[in-house]
């Protein structure tokens, strides 16, 4: 799905200055920004719920303004935050809407409903014949997610999907949704206001600013290691130490230097961790090794198991530097 200078003013005022962004197929791509800075107004662009001013948006290889908006959201799936699921229909009937609107006969649908309930956690006997009213929040949502994928659309428009479920539903399901979406290969797009849950989930974040201009679209770990502008780095500035432990991997130029009786390939006590491992993990073994004798290092291990030298505190330091210099967050 691409956007070519696309354009949306409502009434004078611009929602959207001029939107150039090419989403890459299969990608999970984040828009995140400051409330009112456009990202809903770019999504729904892309269905059709709002009609562009000037420019194209174009999926596969057609302009989506000539496609019949009906037609297009049975390919495009969308979800919103309180999913706006039907009350009165039960679970079932909730996920097997655009089935049953496209006609499949009753076996597919039942089929794929159950298929669907599975695939996002849950058990199809128990939930099925449920009401709305009668599920959490976080269960709602997971419906939503399953209603949005009952016809595989090879596009998925998410718009502060977890924003109504509590932290611990809300990282359970980020962890399940970016697990489901890799397996699925499905391209989303997703908005959200909250640069934690875009640097965890996505593929590339694009950072937006007042107009749905482009601060910056890059890895997770390029954003917050290297904001373009001011605006990103407002935006990722508090805990960004945090967020580069979660983010950075431990590489062969952060070890330290070998010493005489280090024996290189020869297993060593204490704790360990691998090569590329996350930093956090480098420092959660750092912790642990205090109770050790040699109570400052860990080995570090290759794929193989071997020992390849010894990571310390100073390691973690020289890759927090590593990522952070110019042209080093790449990886
Ligand atoms: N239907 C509308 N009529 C007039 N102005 C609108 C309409 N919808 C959105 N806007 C304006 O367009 C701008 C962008 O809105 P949009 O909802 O896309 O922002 P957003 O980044 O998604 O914000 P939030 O994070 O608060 O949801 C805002 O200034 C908003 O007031």
């Amino acid at each position: 799905m691409r956007f070519d200078s696309v354009r949306k003013e409502y009434a004078g005022s611009v929602a959207v200055d001029d939107l150039s962004l090419a989403v890459r197929e299969g990608e999970l791509l984040v828009l995140v920004g400051a409330s009112g800075c456009g990202k809903s107004t770019t999504l729904r662009m892309a269905n059709r719920l709002v009609e562009p001013t000037a420019g194209r948006i174009v999926l596969g290889d057609e302009d989506v303004t000539d496609v019949d908006p009906v037609a297009l959201r049975r390919r495009i799936g969308y979800v919103i935050q309180n999913v706006g699921l039907f009350p009165h229909r039960t679970v079932a009937q909730n996920v097997a809407t655009v089935p049953t609107l496209v006609g499949w006969d009753r076996r597919r649908t039942r089929d794929r409903v159950a298929e669907l309930l599975t695939l996002v956690g849950l058990e199809p006997a128990r939930y099925a014949r449920r009401w709305p009213h009668e599920l959490s929040g976080g269960e709602r949502q997971r419906v939503g997610v399953a209603r949005a994928l009952a016809t595989d659309p090879p596009v998925l428009l998410m718009d502060e999907p977890f924003g109504a479920v509590d932290p611990v539903g809300r990282a359970r399901l980020q962890q399940e949704f970016s697990r489901l979406q890799r397996d699925l290969g499905t391209t989303v797009m997703m908005v959200t206001h909250d640069i934690d849950e875009a640097v965890r989930m996505a593929d590339r974040v694009v950072v937006l600013s007042r107009g749905a201009r482009v601060e910056q679209l890059a890895s997770p770990l390029e954003v917050v290691a290297r904001p373009a502008t001011e605006t990103v780095a407002g935006l990722v500035g508090r805990g960004r130490t945090a967020r580069l432990l979660a983010l950075g991997r431990l590489e062969p130029a952060d070890l330290d230097a070998p010493r005489e009786d280090d024996g290189s390939g020869h297993a060593r006590p204490g704790p360990s961790v691998r090569l590329g491992a996350e930093l956090g993990d480098v420092v959660t073994a750092l912790t642990a090794a205090v109770e050790c004798p040699d109570g400052t290092t860990v080995g570090v291990l290759d794929e193989a198991g071997r020992h390849v030298g010894t990571a310390s505190a100073a390691s973690v330091v020289r890759a927090l530097h590593r990522l952070t210099a110019a042209g080093g967050a790449r990886a």
